[in-house]
């Protein structure tokens, strides 16, 4: 495959080894479609108006693994996230968890299901109820699922918080007692609580310093290894993405673009968005913090995507055909998939002016 190397291909020797593939995934994402019908400009009586925020997405998750979603802003990341919890309804397609079709099942049943299927959001601060303390916080999903008998409950706040490396005595404290990583570290252990089996990490340490992050993201390895848990891994730090996947997916305007293990992505990124990622990637040596996405022009509104390649209105590689026919994931290599007429050209082009191997 393709010789294009990133400048920030990050450490990848330690821990994230690629499971072996069981044969039915532990979570199976297939033609998913989330759409929002808001109202245009002009409040009240601004016409209605569908916003696409993923458009048939397909990706299986097997037990102990890691896929990122990596993307710009609003690409349909998060509602990908909250649509495989079914914390957000899919308008269309099917979410399986252990072979069995989420979409489909009464509430009753969803709502015991949810227990294996967790969250741990962004904002560590702000997803704690300020008015609760610590304990209530992680105890509550015991409560919610009637897990474990009344009289243990506090003995299993004391091993989740002994699990996430803090005090016992944290329990009775309240959540602005605790620094944001100290915070975040409770929210893992409140989504822990339930024993999930599947859990969404959006973009779970962006918010707290880099210091920090690195804490959080070894606490979530040490904890994926020792429980056997899976992730859906959000982020826009490509270099945290590296160090976290298995597999990544790249999202442009709702729908994946290209997905492959994380090895052979970062070796060799063939779609021309995932290229124009990868360019932005700031060279630690910079100083940098950020990536700023480096292609041409404004990504497209969501409420009228453009037609065929969602991308060619700022692909350097973009001809004729792109502006008529979606392209469909194809395989490229062994666990390598792109949506891309012009892939290989791509590759051969370097449009983005990646640091080329040899
Ligand atoms: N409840 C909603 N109603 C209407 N539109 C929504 C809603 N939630 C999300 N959207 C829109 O759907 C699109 C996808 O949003 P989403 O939050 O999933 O993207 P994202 O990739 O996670 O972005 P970010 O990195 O900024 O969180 C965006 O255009 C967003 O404005």
């Amino acid at each position: 495959m393709g010789g294009l190397v990133d400048q920030s291909v990050p450490d990848v020797s330690a821990e994230a080894a690629v499971p072996t593939r069981a044969t039915t995934p532990m979570l199976e994402v297939k033609d998913l479609v989330v759409h929002y019908e808001t109202r245009g400009p002009g409040a009240l009586f601004g016409r209605s108006q569908t916003v696409h925020a993923v458009d048939g997405i397909d990706f299986a998750l097997q037990t102990n693994e890691t896929l990122a979603l990596v993307g710009e802003s609003g690409c349909g990341k998060s509602t990908t996230g909250r649509a495989a919890l079914m914390l957000e309804r899919p308008t269309s397609g099917q979410v399986r968890f252990e072979g069995q079709d989420l979409a489909t099942l009464p509430r009753r049943q969803l709502t015991a299901m949810r227990r294996h299927l967790q969250m741990v959001f962004q904002d560590p601060i702000g997803s704690l109820n300020a008015r609760h303390t610590v304990g209530y916080a992680i105890a509550e999903p015991l409560l919610v699922h009637n897990l474990r008998p009344r009289g243990q409950r506090a003995d299993r706040v004391t091993e989740l918080l002994e699990l996430v490396g803090l005090p016992a005595d944290a329990a009775d404290r309240y959540p602005y007692e605790f620094s944001g990583g100290q915070c975040q570290r409770i929210g893992i252990a409140r989504a822990l609580a339930a024993e999930p089996q599947f859990i969404v990490l959006d973009e779970p340490v962006s918010a707290l310093d880099v210091s920090i992050q690195a804490q959080i993201l070894q606490l979530l390895t040490d904890l994926q290894t020792r429980l056997g848990l899976s992730y859906l891994f959000i982020a826009h730090d490509l270099a945290v993405v590296g160090q976290m996947s298995d597999r990544v997916a790249v999202m442009y305007l709702g729908q994946i673009v290209e997905i492959a293990a994380r090895d052979s992505l970062y070796t060799g990124p063939m779609h021309p968005y995932t290229q124009a990622l990868f360019s932005a990637v700031p060279e630690p040596s910079v100083g940098a913090d950020r990536q700023t996405v480096v292609v041409s022009g404004e990504v497209p509104s969501p409420v009228d995507p453009p037609a065929g390649c969602r991308f060619h209105t700022r692909c350097p590689m973009a001809q004729e055909v792109c502006a008529v026919e979606p392209p469909t994931l194809r395989d490229v290599g062994s666990d390598h998939q792109v949506a891309c007429h012009f892939a290989e050209d791509a590759v051969q082009a370097n449009p983005f002016g990646l640091h080329l191997e040899g």
